[in-house]
C-alpha cells in the first residue's frame, strides 16, 4: 500500500498559482525533502499535506485514505500527520509539562524516553514564555511526537539555529525516527542539511516540481541551472576554457556548461589536461576555494590543501565525466 500520495495538486492563492499539478510520492521507510527558492510553493504543498490549507484540484492520501482539507471537517489536521511550522506556538500561561501532558497520548515512561532523547527534561518546569527559541522547537516537536503521528512534515527545521543547536536537532530528528518508526517529509533551502539526509529530494519552482530524485542524481546531473545552483556551488564556464575543453573532450554545443568547484583536481603535470594561474586564496574552514584563470575564464576550485598561493601556477585535470550540460 502506498504510504504517502500527492496527486495533481493545484492551488491558486489570490492571484499566485502557489501549486501547478504537484504529485510525489513517498515510502514509508523514505526520507524526502522538498527544497526550492522562496515563494516556489513548498510550505503551501506541506500544509495541504497536513489537512491545514484546502487543494483546489487533486488530493493528498496517506495509505490511499484521502487527506481531508480543513473545509471538509472541523477540526482541521490529520491525526496520524504532525506539522512543525516555521512559526512554531505553544500555549501560553502554562509550564511545559502542562503543555506536554494535554497533547501527550505516550505511557509516561515511553514520554519520559521522548523527553530526554528531544533534550527538554530541565525545562519541564519553565513556563512557555520563558524559552529560546530553540528550546521551544524542541518542545513542540516532543509535543507533536507524543500525539505518535506516522508523518512528519518539518518546515525549514534548521532555518532560525545556530551549528550547534541545529547538529543537536538533526541527532533528535533520526533519534526519534529510529525509534518510533515516524516518515518525514521536510522542507529545508540549504542542500547542506539535506543532502546526506534524504533519500529523495523534490525540487520546487514557481509551484511546480520541477526534478525529483536520489541527492546524487540531483547534484551531479541536474536538469536545469536553477536546480545546479540551489544544490551547490558551481562554476558556470565560459567560451575561453569551452574552447579549451572542446580539445579534451566533444564539447556538446549550444549547452551552458557547469563543473562543480570540488571536480577540478590540482595534479602534476603529466597527469593534467588544463593549465590554470591562481587569482586568489580564499580560507573557508573545512577546505581553501582558489579563483584560477584558465584561458581567461575565472573557476572556482576547492581543496583542502593549504599551501596554494594567489600567482601560482597550476595544472588541473577536469574528467569529461564531471562536466554538466544543461539547456540554454
Ligand atoms: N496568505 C497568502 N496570501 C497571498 N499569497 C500567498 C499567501 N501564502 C502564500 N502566498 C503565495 O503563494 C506562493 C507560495 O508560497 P509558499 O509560502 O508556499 O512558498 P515557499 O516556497 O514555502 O516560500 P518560503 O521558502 O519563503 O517559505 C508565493 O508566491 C506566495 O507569495
Amino acid at each position: 500500500m502506498q504510504f504517502l500520495e500527492v496527486h495533481n495538486i493545484s492551488k491558486l492563492i489570490g492571484k499566485t498559482e502557489a501549486l501547478k499539478k504537484v504529485s510525489f510520492q513517498q515510502e514509508k521507510s523514505e526520507n524526502v525533502a522538498i527544497i526550492g527558492e522562496t515563494g516556489s510553493g513548498k510550505s503551501t504543498l506541506l500544509k495541504i499535506i497536513g489537512g491545514l490549507i484546502q487543494t483546489d484540484n487533486g488530493y493528498a492520501a496517506l495509505y490511499n485514505k484521502k487527506i481531508l482539507g480543513p473545509d471538509e471537517k472541523l477540526i482541521a489536521g490529520h491525526e496520524k500527520i504532525a506539522y512543525l511550522s516555521q512559526h512554531f506556538d505553544l500555549p501560553i500561561h502554562l509550564r511545559v509539562e502542562q503543555a506536554l501532558e494535554y497533547a501527550n497520548t505516550l505511557e509516561e515512561n515511553v514520554a519520559k524516553d521522548l523527553y530526554k532523547i528531544c533534550h527538554i527534561n530541565h525545562l519541564l518546569k519553565r513556563k512557555t514564555n520563558q524559552l529560546s527559541g530553540g528550546e521551544k522547537q524542541r518542545i513542540a516537536l516532543a509535543r507533536l511526537i507524543s500525539m505518535q503521528p506516522e508523518l512528519l512534515l518539518l518546515d525549514e527545521p534548521y532555518s532560525n539555529l545556530d551549528p550547534i543547536h541545529k547538529s543537536t536537532l538533526q541527532t533528535i530528528i533520526q533519534a526519534i525516527q529510529a525509534k518510533w518508526n515516524i516518515s518525514v517529509l521536510m522542507v529545508s533551502h540549504n542542500p547542506k542539511d539535506i543532502l546526506a539526509w534524504a533519500d529523495k529530494i523534490i525540487v520546487m519552482q514557481n509551484g511546480e516540481i520541477v526534478q525529483q530524485g536520489s541527492p546524487e542524481e540531483i547534484y551531479r546531473t541536474p536538469a536545469n541551472l536553477y536546480i545546479a545552483q540551489l544544490t551547490g556551488n558551481y562554476n558556470i564556464i565560459k567560451s575561453g576554457i569551452k574552447n579549451f575543453l572542446s580539445k579534451i573532450t566533444e564539447v556538446e554545443k549550444h549547452k551552458i556548461i557547469v563543473v562543480r568547484p570540488e571536480s577540478f583536481s590540482i595534479v602534476d603535470a603529466e597527469n593534467a589536461n588544463l593549465k590554470g594561474k591562481i587569482t586568489e586564496v580564499h580560507f573557508m574552514g573545512a577546505q581553501y576555494e582558489l579563483v584560477v584563470s584558465i584561458d581567461q575564464t575565472l573557476v572556482k576550485i576547492t581543496t583542502p590543501f593549504r599551501y596554494f598561493k594567489a600567482g601560482n601556477s597550476i595544472d588541473i585535470y577536469l574528467s569529461p565525466k564531471d562536466i554538466i550540460y544543461l539547456n540554454e
